[in-house]
């Protein structure tokens, strides 16, 4: 038995297009331009080359903010001073200034000018002022983002996985939610809102929710603004007040929603994409309503054992019953099968790299097109055990090729492209640990060899063909022993990569049903 875990990312489409089609010639125009696609069909962010004048607009005012930041930073002191000596309207008018500027991607000393607020106008006043400051910052950003920098924000969020991450829920359906939650990871203020001036959430309700979101830390900031002596005080506390924020932010940010993470541009200019070997497509299926609730995928070669298992796990979870027959979602074709309990998925996907490499290309983009986040994948599946007791389960640290190498070699257009095959360690611990509780087979962590035929590739005896002797086979399998090899199968090297290249975190481990030694 072979199981593999992986959790799942999101789309940030790039790269270069050929086609011949008027839809690839956008393609390609854009991909010059250095623009991305971002998230499925029904937002294709093209945009053409006559957006030049917009996107040097961008960069002016972009250049114009990093100076003035500089400036700010350099002045800091005497600036806060000034506004302090001040008549209380027109400090609380530049104060509000002050806000709008912020409210930049580039702007910088949102937490120093609340907690200033707070300092200077007292709990409630500093509080107001900073709700309305910032309300009128978030208006303006937004609406100047979405008409003067798109294409600076298309190329941030493309670096950046929380970013996308964030878009990708905002489009997923659950925008005010997100916006309203994103106020509170670390992602700087300004920033956020440049990117979700690229959503299309309605702008009175994406103003409410981000009045919300910022709120909690808003109130702590004024708080601790009232809690300084002098301006000095705001300055050196905004650091530390600053730094608890970011340390709350960030705790809560890695309860941070990961959602499938794809790398195909084309697709973004396709009517419908079909899933071939699963006999669904995007058109033809409500992919979200089928499957957005899924949380688990168990693959596994066998149609048969895939079907046994989702029965298994319905009873064993509690999600339906064990003997009820589970139709084949995959009917329609006899290359996969596919059943669903609750959140989990359970999906044959055949024997060896090519057979589940297609069936992996489909299944990350059925559960990207589903919107589905925070997706566990598990392979289960037979191996050929080295050194161990017959029915021991090995949890895969790295998957290795023949020559013990960790990596997954593919020929693309006539080149070697080398992925990596590293396993999460962490989740690897977590199936060990579980492994213990349960207590009713050994298991083992160590690597896995993945070869690309049962008999020679393994270095079996009874295949078709045997060029070579039972001692040679034994000094190899000792070789392999040596390089931490615990056992071979046929699909984990792929499974790890394309997990990898989907932001999927991955384990892998098996149980040994055929002896070679
Ligand atoms: O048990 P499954 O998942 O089919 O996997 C193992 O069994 C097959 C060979 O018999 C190969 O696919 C190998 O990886
Ligand atoms: O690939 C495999 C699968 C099961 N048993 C083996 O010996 N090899």
């Amino acid at each position: 038995m072979d199981i593999v875990i992986c959790n799942t990312y999101e789309e940030r489409n790039t790269g270069n297009s050929s086609g011949s089609s008027i839809e690839s010639a956008m393609q390609n125009e854009a991909n010059e331009a250095g623009v991305s696609f971002i998230g499925e069909n029904r937002y294709p962010r093209y945009v053409p080359t006559c957006c030049c004048k917009s996107a040097l607009l961008g960069c002016i005012l972009a250049a114009v903010c990093f100076s003035s930041v500089a400036l700010v930073r350099q002045y800091l002191k005497d600036l806060l001073l000034w506004v302090e000596s001040l008549d209380s309207l027109v400090g609380a008018l530049l104060c509000i200034v002050g806000l709008i500027v912020v409210s930049f991607p580039c702007g910088w000393g949102y937490i120093l000018l609340n907690v200033a607020a707070g300092y200077l106008y007292g709990f409630v006043l500093g509080m107001g002022l900073v709700m309305v400051g910032v309300l009128i910052g978030t208006f303006i950003a937004h609406v100047v983002c979405k008409r003067l920098l798109t294409e600076w924000v298309l190329i941030k969020i493309e670096s950046s996985e929380q970013l996308s991450a964030v878009i990708r829920v905002v489009e997923g359906g659950s925008g005010l939610k997100v916006v309203a939650l994103a106020r509170l990871t670390p992602i700087p203020f300004g920033l956020q809102n440049a990117v979700f001036s690229l959503t299309d959430v309605p702008l009175p309700n994406y103003l409410v929710a981000s009045s919300v979101g910022l709120l909690p830390t808003q109130l702590l900031n004024s708080y601790l603004g009232t809690t300084l002596r002098t301006m000095e005080d705001v300055i050196a506390q905004q650091s530390v007040s600053g730094y608890f924020i970011f340390s709350f932010q960030h705790s809560l940010f890695q309860q941070r929603v990961t959602s499938i993470h794809m790398s195909n541009p084309h697709l973004n200019s396709m009517k419908e994409d079909i899933l071939y070997h699963f006999d669904l497509g995007t058109v033809s299926h409500d992919l979200p309503a089928m499957f957005g609730d899924v949380k688990f995928v168990c693959v596994g070669g066998s149609p048969w054992r895939m079907k046994s298992f989702i029965q298994y796990i319905a009873g064993e979870l509690g999600l339906g019953d064990p003997n009820a027959d589970y139709p084949n979602i995959c009917a329609g074709t006899d290359r996969y099968s596919m059943y669903k309990a609750g959140p989990v998925l359970s999906v044959s996907h055949g024997m060896g790299i090519p057979s589940i490499a297609i069936m992996l290309h489909e299944l990350i983009k059925l559960l990207y097109h589903a919107k589905c986040t925070n997706v566990t994948v598990l392979r289960i599946g037979t191996s050929g055990g080295i050194g161990l007791e017959p029915g021991t389960v090995v949890i895969t640290k790295q998957s290795v090729d023949a020559l013990f190498k960790p990596q997954f070699e593919l020929v693309i257009l006539g080149k070697t492209v080398v992925r990596s095959t590293d396993l999460d360690e962490e989740l690897a611990q977590q199936l060990l640990q579980c492994s213990k509780e349960i207590d009713e087979f050994k298991t083992v962590i160590g690597n896995t060899m993945c070869t690309t035929d049962f008999y020679e590739g393994q270095a079996r005896l009874d295949g078709a063909f045997c060029s070579y002797t039972e001692k040679e086979k034994l000094s190899y399998l000792k070789d392999a022993y040596e390089a931490g090899v615990k056992n071979i199968e046929m699909e984990s090297s792929v499974f790890a990569a394309m997990c990898k290249l989907s932001g999927i975190r991955e384990i892998n481990s098996s149980f040994y049903q055929v002896f070679l030694h």
